[in-house]
């Protein structure tokens, strides 16, 4: 079969796009070895999109090799103001595509168009932006030990990083992982997920027009178990960024152990906890728990799934979070005002729903959805659950879906106990009117990010990384740029 790269595809509007289908390594869009396809499929319709070229082991081997010949030769040695510049350049190219990016992402996701441009795209241009400005202030400092002794140390980049990201923010996913390595003076080759590589693809034509040398950013599409596995256990990588689930996790830390004890960075899953007080602004409660899990159809790493509220305004915000949830407009990704599309896939789909039928089954209190929303689509119902008791099944394991189980308390103690009573440790939320209360429970929270009267709410300069089981290092702030450096000492002795 002869690969033709430039694809003419059909939006859900009508609107005819153009993307490519290629791998991309050295800034060119290039057949796969295998002369394997993967066929991207339109959750809305359940109808193929188009095939895009999957990536085998010896194409990674390509990647890496690109990206570590650009390392040594171009990229570590490129004055960092300058790579400074490339990178704010791709962020503009990211604004001008913005629309594009946001409907390639909700044709091939699932995700509300209009929501994917002004949160997705805006917020990965925005990471982009951040750390161009951090490329020329990574340094490291001198220490005073002793007279005769001058004692320095130096940032130096990885050298080649691998990245892997999911499905659930295609953009967003690789932009947390790309902004701080290639500021830090990195290259990197990245794995798109295998059910959602155009927008990735789209991406990596700005990234020529933006100016990075081949080889600084190459990105293969390709299956988990083997061009995902490749990647991490490649000798030639120096370290791996990771988010997905917490059993492939595991299995990358395996890899980097059993290969050259890469550094690894872990995003794994969650099942954060919000916590309603007495004495909380109810309706805001309502609003930020509501938009805590159903914010991306729940598919979100830190979504809000287990939500505790005092005794005393149990009932009230059950009832009012069954009306907000009901007011969520679920439908096509393109139709103005969805808010929710449909799952990613079919996979996903089934397994949200068997989730439903185990809080059906196990005795929670089906308060509304419950069931697929119409009949064609991996549409899901916004499904809330009351009266959930600690050892259910959707309490404790983390759905991926528009599925939330809440429950009372008596206690701040019980509620904190509750909330904490994890394998995960990614996020929380707490409401409540008393300052004391929310510092007290920020700090017994035994989570990476702990948000206030609010919820899902995310900034470039502030630090996001999980606790526990939801894995280790820090993506976005002045932290994510530790996990692309090593750390040099110099030590040199002055003659007297
Ligand atoms: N923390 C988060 O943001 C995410 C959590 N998840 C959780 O994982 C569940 C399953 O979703 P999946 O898509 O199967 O997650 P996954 O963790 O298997 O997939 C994420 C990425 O890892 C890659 N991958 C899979 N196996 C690999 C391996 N052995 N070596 C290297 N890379 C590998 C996949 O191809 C994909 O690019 C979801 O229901 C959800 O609970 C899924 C996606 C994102
Ligand atoms: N909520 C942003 C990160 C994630 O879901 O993977």
């Amino acid at each position: 079969m002869t690969f033709q790269d430039l694809q003419t595809i059909t939006l859900n509007n009508g609107k005819k796009v153009q993307v490519h289908t290629g791998l991309f390594i050295n800034n060119e869009f290039v057949a796969g070895s295998s002369g394997k396809a993967i066929t991207t499929v339109n959750p809305t319709t359940e109808e193929p999109i188009v095939d895009v070229q999957e990536a085998s082991e010896a194409d990674v081997d390509k990647a890496v090799a690109a990206a570590k010949e650009c390392f040594h030769k171009v990229w570590r040695k490129m004055a960092a103001p300058e790579r400074g510049q490339i990178i704010y350049k791709l962020a503009d190219l990211i604004d001008q595509h913005a629309e594009e990016l946001a409907e390639l992402e909700a044709i091939d996701n699932g995700k509300a168009k209009q929501v994917a441009q002004d949160e997705d795209i805006a917020g990965s241009s925005g990471c982009y932006r951040y750390f161009a400005g951090w490329a020329d202030k990574i340094h490291g400092k001198t220490i005073d030990t002793s007279y005769d002794k001058l004692c320095y140390t130096i940032h130096e980049p990885v050298g080649v990083v691998g990245a892997v990201i999911p499905w659930n923010y295609p953009m967003m996913m690789a932009a947390w992982k790309f902004a701080p390595a290639l500021a830090a003076g990195n290259c990197i080759v990245l794995k798109s997920s295998e059910l959602t590589p155009l927008s990735i693809l789209k991406f990596a034509e700005l990234t020529v027009e933006a100016g990075f040398p081949p080889g600084v950013i190459n990105i293969v599409t390709g299956y988990g178990h083997i061009c995902g596995n490749h990647l991490t256990n490649h000798p030639d990588v120096s370290k791996i960024a990771f988010t997905g689930s917490t059993a492939t996790g595991r299995k990358i830390m395996a890899s980097a152990s059993d290969s050259n004890l890469k550094k690894v960075q872990l995003e794994l899953g969650g099942k954060s906890p919000q916590i309603v007080c007495a004495d909380a602004d109810l309706v805001e409660a309502v609003k930020w728990c509501v938009a805590g899990i159903f914010n991306n159809h729940g598919q979100n790493c830190n979504a809000g799934s287990r939500i505790y509220v005092h005794e005393s305004v149990y009932d009230k915000f059950v009832n009012d979070f069954k009306v907000a949830a009901e007011q969520i407009k679920v439908g096509d990704p393109f139709e103005k005002d969805t808010f929710q599309g449909p799952q990613v896939s079919k996979g996903q789909f089934d397994k949200i729903m068997a989730y439903i039928e185990s809080g059906k089954k196990e005795g929670a209190r089906l308060v509304t959805g419950g069931e697929r929303h119409g009949d064609k689509g991996y549409f899901i119902k916004p499904t809330v659950f009351a009266d959930c008791k600690q050892d259910m099944t959707i309490v404790k394991e983390e759905i991926f879906g528009p599925v939330v189980a809440i429950s009372s308390f008596k206690t701040l103690e019980e509620a904190i106990e509750k909330a904490n009573d994890t394998t995960y440790g990614l996020a929380g939320g707490v409401f409540s009117r008393d300052v004391s209360t929310c510092l007290r429970v920020s700090a017994e929270l035994k989570a990476g990010t702990v948000w206030v009267n609010c919820y899902d709410v995310f900034d470039q300069s502030t630090p996001f990384g999980g606790y526990k089981q939801s894995g280790f290092g820090k993506e976005l702030g002045k932290y994510a740029l530790q996990e692309y450096i090593n750390v040099k000492t110099i030590k040199i002795l002055i003659d007297p």
